[in-house]
Order: structure tokens, then sequence, then C-alpha cells
């Protein structure tokens, strides 16, 4: 149903971009636009594989990345309180409804140090293939060439000689350079590192910057269980229903009164 939709999309884009009554302005018009080094452009089928892809690929992800991230801000009131501080600083630079820049942005320091302490603890993604490229052992194991690996982002980032007392929340780690190369990988590594990770970021903190300057968070279930279908999500929630997994628990700030999210 979704790849239907998304074909009619493409259809109806190109249809624009034949009529000139559109731009090539963004992703889909790009796809459509560009060819190889033959000239061949994509067929409809490739353009949405890759917009399917791209969905697959951000919607969860930075679904969970902000339930987690409002999951141990709830828990964790020390916590709360400095992203609270730091957000207000930044809000009370700006005028009533003027929009976050991205110089604010780079001022959210512990905030991201915050989100990437929750990352580390509960990755929204939870590894990726490599192929061998060559013959190689590791840990007593012969990998030979050819094979398929499974990366996996929790035992990389559970790794005490890399991050002692792995189990505690410490936004600290990220001060100053942070972890060692390659010993944190929310996002992967390498060349095939995820593209979208600088817009997470930013997805990320402007999501906290909105939450925690107008409510406090409190857990709807205190005790609830995470589990990993993929990602990790609350037992008895949902990611993609961060409303429900928190519940009359937005204290709303100005008014004093329980609130939900939008
Ligand atoms: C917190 C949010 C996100 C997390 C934790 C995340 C994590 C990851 C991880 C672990 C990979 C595999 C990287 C590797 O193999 O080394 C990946 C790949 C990818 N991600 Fe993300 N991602 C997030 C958000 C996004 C967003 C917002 C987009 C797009 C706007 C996106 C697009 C992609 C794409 C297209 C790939 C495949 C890259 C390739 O194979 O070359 N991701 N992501």
């Amino acid at each position: 149903m979704v790849c239907e939709e998304v074909l009619n999309i493409i259809r109806e884009r190109r249809k624009e971009l034949m009529e000139k009554e559109r731009g090539d302005g963004d992703l889909l018009s790009r796809m459509l636009l560009v060819t190889d080094k033959n000239g061949k452009f994509m067929n409809e089928k490739e353009i949405s594989n890759n917009i399917v892809g791209l969905l697959v690929a951000s919607y969860e992800t930075t679904s969970t990345a902000v339930t987690v991230v409002l999951k141990y801000l709830a828990e964790l009131p020390h916590i709360y309180t400095q992203v609270f501080k730091e957000q207000m600083e930044i809000a009370k630079s700006k005028g009533p409804n003027e929009l976050l820049t991205w110089e604010d942005i780079q001022k959210m320091k512990f905030s991201w140090n915050v989100a990437c302490e929750a990352l580390r603890l509960s990755p929204p993604a939870q590894g990726a293939f490599r192929e061998a490229i060559t013959d190689f052992t590791y840990a007593g194991f012969s990998i030979p060439k050819g094979w398929k690996t499974f990366w996996t982002v929790h035992t990389t980032h559970t790794n005490p000689q890399y991050f002692p007392e792995p189990e505690k929340f410490d936004p600290s780690r990220f001060d100053g350079s942070g972890p060692a190369p390659y010993t944190y990988v929310p996002f992967g590594g390498g060349p095939r590192m995820c593209p979208g990770k600088e817009y997470a970021r930013l997805e990320v903190l402007v999501f906290m910057h909105n939450v925690v300057r107008n409510f406090k968070l409190e857990k709807a279930i205190p005790n609830e269980k995470i589990v990993f279908h993929a990602s990790p999500v609350p037992m008895k929630a949902s990611t993609l229903m961060t409303n429900k997994y928190l519940k009359a628990s937005l204290l709303d700030r100005l008014r004093g009164v329980t609130s939900h999210m939008p």
C-alpha cells in the first residue's frame, strides 16, 4: 500500500516536472532527474525503493530516539534539571515567537550529551551487515572472505574497557572529544554510516527544547519494561505513540496541570 502510494506521488511529480510546474529543489525531483554515467534515468521502482528505504531508515529510528530520551529525562530528575537550565537560557535569549537557529542548536551541548548517552544505552538501530573483504580472525573465530557479518551496537556500547560502569547513565562520557572512534556507533561507522545523523540530531534537540521548556516529565507506567522489536520500545506502549507512553505524565509548567503530548 505504501509502495503504491509512493509510486502515485512519483508519477505525479514526473508529470509536474515535465510540465515545468515544479523546480528540482527536493530529493524526489532530484531522483527523477539524475542520470548515471551512461545517461540512464532511475526507473519508478528504483526511486520508490529508495524513498521507502529512506522512510524506514528515518522514521522509527528517530521516534525511538526521542522516546528513549524522554524515558531517561523522566527517570533522572537531576539530568532533566540541567537540560531544562540549558534550554531555558537559550529560550530566554530569544523573542516570544522567534524560532531556533543553527547557533542555538550548537549551544545545546549538555542536551546532546544526554541524547548521546540515551542512544548509547538504548540504541534505536541494533547493527548492520558487513561483508568480510579478507579472511580474518576475531576472538578466536575464523571469518572467511565473503562471509556476511553483523556488527551489534549494544554490545559495542557496553564494553567496560571503553565505557566504565557501562550501565550508569553518565552524559559526561561525551565531554571533550568523547568516546574513542568506533566504540560509539548508534549511527554506524565508515563509508555506510547513517547519512541522516545530523538531521536526526537536529530533530532530537528541537524536540527536547520544546518539551522540557513546557513540561515536567513523569512516567505513566513507572516500571515499564523496554522490549526490543528491532528497536527498543516500551512494552505497553509504542515508539510511534509517544503520547500513550507519556500519558498523564506531562505536567504543564505554566499552568500546573497534567497534559498530554499533542
Ligand atoms: C536517531 C536516529 C537514527 C539512527 C539511530 C540511525 C541509525 C542508523 C544506522 C545504525 C545505520 C547503519 C549504518 C552503517 O551500516 O554503518 C543507518 C543507515 C541509514 N540511515 Fe539512519 N539513523 C537515524 C536517522 C536517520 C534519518 C533521519 C535518516 C534520513 C533522513 C536516515 C537515513 C539512513 C539511510 C538512508 C541509511 C543507509 C545508508 C547506507 O546504507 O549507505 N537515518 N542509520
